[in-house]
């Protein structure tokens, strides 16, 4: 049964779509199945995995969960496309707008998503949901599906305001509709390091979260040869084997694929309790 983790962020641009990639293709390269699903109607995830021009795809997750809303059967292989670096995918389009928009008035409007998650869930070992930059109803579905949530964010700027929103997002999802989800961890991504910047936000977002959350180990360089692969299709994996943002990406798969294997951090239970 797979473990079913949402990659979000409100702000955009913060590495949601490129970490949903080289994690999903680095959990993969470690022999676990996994399926990324674009949740975000800009569709770049899709795009970035080389299935160019989303928005005539004749299935998309949108397709999907209008089946769900009208709770129509479908056969879980649907739509589902497979990547050559051996990830699953389920696309997604501008028609998630107009799903996103039927879902206000849509009963279990919130969990309309885990509906779909549901029923592909045992052919899986990893679910990755890739959100877009809002906290609207498809990011709470998405927030509502997963097991846990990584946020990643860009080391550019303090994100202090933005985190405290999306971290009271989630204590209120976890309280009104999913009782499990957790915050898996925050990455942060980009990170120039020759510059004290860079190093002051580590520092800072270490030192105010550290104890609530887990920040993780890994941090994500920033390189020119992260941002080509959005547009080459493939993985960092396969774009620049041997480069900082290649070894970055392995190094967070590790963390995530360990966080399976041991028990939930003390620390983690007592900031549950304490809510
Ligand atoms: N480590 C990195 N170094 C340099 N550029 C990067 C890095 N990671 C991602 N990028 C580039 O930064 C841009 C934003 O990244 P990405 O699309 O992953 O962010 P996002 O959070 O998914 O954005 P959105 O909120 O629009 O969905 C892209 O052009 C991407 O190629
Ligand atoms: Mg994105």
């Amino acid at each position: 049964m797979a473990k079913v983790i949402a990659l979000a962020n409100q702000k955009g641009g913060v590495g949601k779509t490129t970490t949903a990639v080289n994690l999903g293709i680095g959990l993969a390269a470690e022999g676990n199945r996994v399926l990324l699903l674009d949740a975000d109607a800009q569709g770049n995830l899709t795009d970035s995995l080389g299935f160019q021009e989303p928005d005539n795809l004749p299935v998309s997750l949108a397709t999907m969960l209008q089946k769900c809303m009208a709770e129509e059967a479908f056969d879980p292989q649907e739509g589902i496309l497979q990547h050559h670096e051996g990830i699953d995918l389920m696309p997604g389009n501008i028609e998630l707008s107009a799903v996103e928009v039927a879902l206000v008035n849509t009963m279990s409007r919130e969990t309309i998503l885990r509906g779909y998650v549901d029923s592909v869930k045992e052919n899986y070992d990893y679910i990755l949901i890739d959100c877009m930059p809002s906290m609207g109803m498809m990011t709470i579905n998405a927030l509502a599906a997963a097991d846990s949530v990584i946020i990643p964010v860009q080391a550019h700027y303090l994100p202090a305001k933005g985190m405290t929103q999306l971290l009271q997002t989630v204590a209120r999802v976890r309280r009104q509709i999913n009782k499990k989800l957790v915050v898996e961890g925050v990455l942060l991504t980009m990170v120039d390091s020759r510059t004290n910047f860079a190093k002051d936000i580590s520092f800072i977002l270490r030192r105010d979260y550290g104890d609530k959350l887990r920040v993780f180990q890994t941090e994500i360089p920033l390189s020119i040869r992260a941002a080509e692969t959005s547009a080459r299709g493939k993985s960092i994996y396969a774009h620049d084997p041997n480069g900082q943002v290649a070894k970055a990406y392995a190094s967070l798969t590790r963390e995530v694929q360990d966080i399976g294997s041991e028990r939930r951090p003390a620390r983690q239970h007592k900031a549950d309790h304490s809510r």
